[in-house]
């Protein structure tokens, strides 16, 4: 099996870094997403009490009654807010929905800003206040993260530093709180079901928080699958096809699953928290000028981000 290189960076040593040292950081990065289209981000702004916290709720939102979760699964949202039950998501190209069920937790505009208008509510629990308070904390932090992380990219990529700033800024991410639920009997459910079907994230870039437990794996560019492992409470960080699009695939967006454990281990939870970070709906996702030359011709037409989103969620099922 060929090994893959997944550079563990230090983010605080590109926020509060010397000259040298950001400019290390904006190296690395770039030619790891580049590349491979994966990192491991360490002092990234979470503590490992907010992370423990945020397990410990998302463990008990999963574990309410069926009929619960349930009532928090509203038509009309594409999945966006609340709860989506098991069943529901299948990988672009496949029949056999995912083993998973998820819940999803959206941006609060807090400025004034008229944007407010374009996002559904966030969904509240009830029965878990904390679970509330957690994730938008949890949502605020990444979004922070993702935000200087771009800024980044943008510098590999001789743009402004500062180009996504206004892009995510009220942008439509999404923070997914995942459950691969336990399966009693492996052979009650399809041959061909997994947790979660190889595909590629839609949005500019995916930071992941727990994905230290076994069963994530990326596809190298010579087609094999290897297995991605994050360090303790790092995150790991890959480029989604928003920015690969307005790369013109200088930055990949690669190839993910996550493989069903053997199948004694069929009966044990798997938790995980991708945040996928989206800009505003009316970001243009042209490709780049500097990212077009006669080697590397245009390759995608022209589209917005909420555009490009809505024809994504049609294709996975979660919008008709
Ligand atoms: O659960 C994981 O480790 C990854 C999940 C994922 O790739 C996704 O939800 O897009
Ligand atoms: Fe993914």
């Amino acid at each position: 099996m060929s090994t893959v290189n997944i550079p563990r960076l230090d983010l605080d040593s590109y926020i509060n870094g010397s000259a040298a040292e950001r400019k290390q950081f904006s190296d690395d990065i770039g030619r790891a997403f580049n590349e491979t289209g994966f990192v491991t981000i360490t002092n990234h702004g979470l503590s490992k009490q907010l992370i423990d916290e945020l397990y410990q709720q998302v463990k008990a939102l999963f574990a309410l009654p069926e009929d619960t979760k349930h009532k928090y699964e509203i038509p009309g949202l594409a999945g966006q807010r609340g709860y989506t039950g098991k069943g529901k998501e299948t990988a672009k190209g496949f029949k056999t929905p995912d083993l998973k069920e998820f819940w999803q937790i959206g941006q609060t505009v807090t400025d004034g800003s008229p944007i407010k208008e374009q996002y559904p509510d966030n969904i509240t629990v009830d029965e878990l206040p904390v679970f509330n308070t957690t994730t938008r904390e949890v949502y605020k932090k990444l979004e922070s993260a993702g935000t200087h992380l771009l800024r980044a990219i943008a510098v590999y990529l001789n743009l402004d530093e500062n180009y996504f700033d206004n892009k995510v800024h009220n942008g439509n991410s999404i923070l997914r709180t995942l459950h691969y639920f336990p399966i009693l009997d492996p052979d009650s459910v399809p041959a061909d079901a997994v947790r979660a079907g190889a595909h590629e994230d839609i949005n500019l870039i995916t930071l992941l928080i727990g994905a230290s437990a076994d069963g994530l794996e990326l596809l190298t560019r010579e087609g094999n699958w290897f297995p991605v492992k994050a360090h303790g409470e790092d995150l790991v960080v890959n480029v989604g096809d928003m920015l690969q699009r307005l790369t013109n695939n200088k930055l990949k967006s690669t190839t993910h699953r996550v493989v069903n454990p053997p199948r004694e281990l069929m009966k044990n939870s798997r938790y995980s928290v991708p945040f996928f970070l989206h800009p505003v709906s009316d970001m243009e996702l042209t490709s780049l000028e500097t990212c077009i030359d006669a080697q590397h011709p245009k390759l995608y037409p022209d589209i917005t981000a909420g555009e490009y989103l809505d024809e994504r969620l049609r294709e996975i099922g979660l919008k008709m």
